[in-house]
């Protein structure tokens, strides 16, 4: 078996083909590195100007390979800095720094490109060119094509490691009985997908105390990010969300008379593309654990919530009406949002 094998890209996206090739390389030789080649400034211009995807740091897409390699310990992962300087990308330059990364002789360079035969040949003369999967076969994509048609179209072919990144979040926002936790189950449902469920009535169901206190509400929140990021493991483009940080400085100001600064740093930190503002005006539910039934307090604080989102700058679609025209009204933002026309493929 060949010792010290290279694979090489920029992985703009990291795509199920890159990881296939990469899984049958590492195969055929006692360790591979894979190379990570990067410059910012140039992908931005040359990879990304004209897509509707925004660039991809590379930290991000080295990470991507970590995780994918986790379980593979001959497999080593390189970022390596290539500043490039005009349009066509300098593979002399590159080597350069691919061999310093590596450290060691190269025995094999693949890739799935017969056309850099002559490079490689030039570049590592004593190694052999392995081309993998040259028709592409295994999954006929190329990242150029989900940089120009998005990470939705083309979501079975995304890694499951790189999917959470792409996934859209819409949060379900509102004060107490306004449907938010019917909402979003129906369109998890609706659009296949997994949700995250309002954790501070967990939370008080499962210590069983009715009496909310400071301390309550902090761990509320953190808890919830929790699962958000647990769900979008779990999510089918996208994650449906009931509630988030905002509301649990709303329920701070309802249930002990104040806010708390510690609400507003995580709210801070939020970063949803979709917020779904549910009005108070569905038939009030008591389900033995709300307090504000009357609907003039039910106005006062939807007021007051409304007030925190403008504060935090931030844009919602109000929703009202009975429950199917709140339905339909959801459904046509959702799909704004799977369709890329509502904010364009917008990540951390
Ligand atoms: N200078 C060097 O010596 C050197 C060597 C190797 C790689 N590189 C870097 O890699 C880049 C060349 O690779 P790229 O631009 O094609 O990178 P890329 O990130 O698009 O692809 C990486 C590799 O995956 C293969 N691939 C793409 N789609 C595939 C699919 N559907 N199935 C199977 N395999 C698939 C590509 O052919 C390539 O071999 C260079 O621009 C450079 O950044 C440099």
């Amino acid at each position: 078996m060949a010792k010290v094998g290279m694979y090489g890209g920029k992985f703009l996206i990291i795509h199920q083909g890159h990881v296939s090739t990469m899984i049958r390389a590492s195969t055929m030789v006692e360790e591979l590195h894979i190379i990570l080649t990067h410059d910012e400034d140039y992908e931005r211009e040359f990879y990304f100007n004209g897509t509707t995807m925004k660039p991809i740091p590379y930290h991000q897409r080295l990470r991507w390979w970590n995780e994918l390699t986790k379980d593979l310990p001959h497999v080593k992962v390189h970022a390596v800095a290539e500043k490039q300087t005009g349009e066509f990308y300098d593979w002399e330059k590159g080597a350069v720094g691919i061999k310093a990364a590596i450290g060691k002789e190269i025995d094999v360079v693949f890739s799935s490109e017969h056309a850099y035969g002559d490079h490689f040949e030039k570049l590592y003369p004593s190694a052999k060119h392995v081309v993998l999967d040259a028709e592409r076969r295994t999954y006929p994509i190329s990242a150029t094509q989900i940089r120009e048609e998005g990470a939705m179209k083309h979501w079975a072919i995304i890694p499951h490691v790189v999917q959470p990144y792409f996934v859209r979040t819409v949060v379900v926002v509102g004060t107490e009985s306004a449907g938010k936790s019917t909402l979003v189950k129906n369109l998890a449902n609706l659009y296949n997908t997994s949700y995250v469920e309002e954790y501070g009535r967990k939370f008080y169901d499962h210590i069983g105390a009715e009496i909310a206190i400071e301390s309550d509400f902090p761990k509320i929140a953190f808890e919830h990010k929790y699962h958000e990021t647990e769900q979008a493991k779990r999510a089918n483009k996208l994650l449906f969300i009931d509630t988030e940080a905002n509301v649990t400085q709303y329920f701070s100001w309802a249930y002990l008379g104040y806010e708390q600064p510690v609400l507003d740093q995580v709210a801070a930190l939020q970063n949803y593309d979709l917020w779904l503002f549910l009005e108070p005006d569905v038939k009030w539910v008591d389900d033995g654990t709300r307090l504000f039934g009357e609907q003039t307090i039910r106005e006062r604080n939807n007021d007051y919530l409304k007030a925190i989102l403008d504060r935090q700058n931030i844009t919602y679609h109000s929703i009202s009406g009975n429950y199917h025209e709140r339905l339909e009204q959801a459904i046509e933002l959702v799909d704004e949002i799977l369709e890329e026309k509502l904010y364009g493929e917008t990540n951390e």
